[in-house]
């Protein structure tokens, strides 16, 4: 497909943050059920860029920097280390490297989530701007992405629009599935 630079596909990074699935130890179904979701619910033709890392906040900032400042990517949506534990610093990283944060992200994924688990309170999952790219964290586990992504993703098309982002469509109706 030929497209000019006013059409050219968005691109997406999706992150999974886990000391086991970066070492192979467990399957990452999180990464999945986020590029799953996306297929099912973009109403437009966009591009995955797919990285797993192990927890800490060298190794998920590295990954964010080389995301947003290298490839240019207009989205990047993480998974996992957003909780509590010594090693959850998915969110230290994620605010060491934003040039405005949107506090508004992770507090309605929380609200949302906290109608399916009471647990959802213990996530300090949060999003915002770096540059023209936008990044938002999800908790790790894959029962979470399609609750968090369907609550905050209506106001991601505008948000990449503000920040002068590539393009996103809308997504289709049924994208609470
Ligand atoms: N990417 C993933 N794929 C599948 N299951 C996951 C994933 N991330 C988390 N989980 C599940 O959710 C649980 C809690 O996630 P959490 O991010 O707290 O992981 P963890 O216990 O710190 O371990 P690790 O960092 O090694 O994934 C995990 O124990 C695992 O069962
Ligand atoms: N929707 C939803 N949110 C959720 C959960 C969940 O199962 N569903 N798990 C919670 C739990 S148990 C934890 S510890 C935190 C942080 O998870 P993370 O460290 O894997 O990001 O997310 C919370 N948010």
């Amino acid at each position: 497909m030929t497209l000019n630079s006013e059409n050219a596909l968005a691109r997406i990074a999706i992150v999974t943050v886990s000391d086991r699935a970066s070492r192979g130890e467990y399957e990452d179904l999180s990464g999945p059920a986020v590029e799953q979701w996306l297929w099912r619910s973009m109403a437009r033709p966009c591009e995955f860029v797919r990285r797993i890392v192990p927890d800490g906040v060298e190794s998920v900032r590295n990954v964010l920097l080389e995301l947003c400042d290298t490839d240019g990517v207009d989205l990047v949506l993480t998974t996992g280390g957003t909780g509590p534990a010594p090693r959850d610093l998915t969110v230290e990283a994620t605010q060491q490297v934003l040039t405005k944060e949107l506090p508004g992200f992770g507090e309605l994924m929380r609200r949302v989530s906290l109608e399916q688990v009471p647990t959802a309170i213990l996530s300090r999952q949060t999003a915002g701007v770096r540059g023209r790219s936008l990044i938002i964290n999800l908790p790790g586990k894959p029962a979470s992405i399609s609750i968090c992504l369907a609550a905050v993703f209506p106001a991601v098309p505008y948000c990449l629009e503000l920040i002068g982002a590539k393009k996103i469509a809308e997504t289709l109706p049924d994208s609470g599935a």
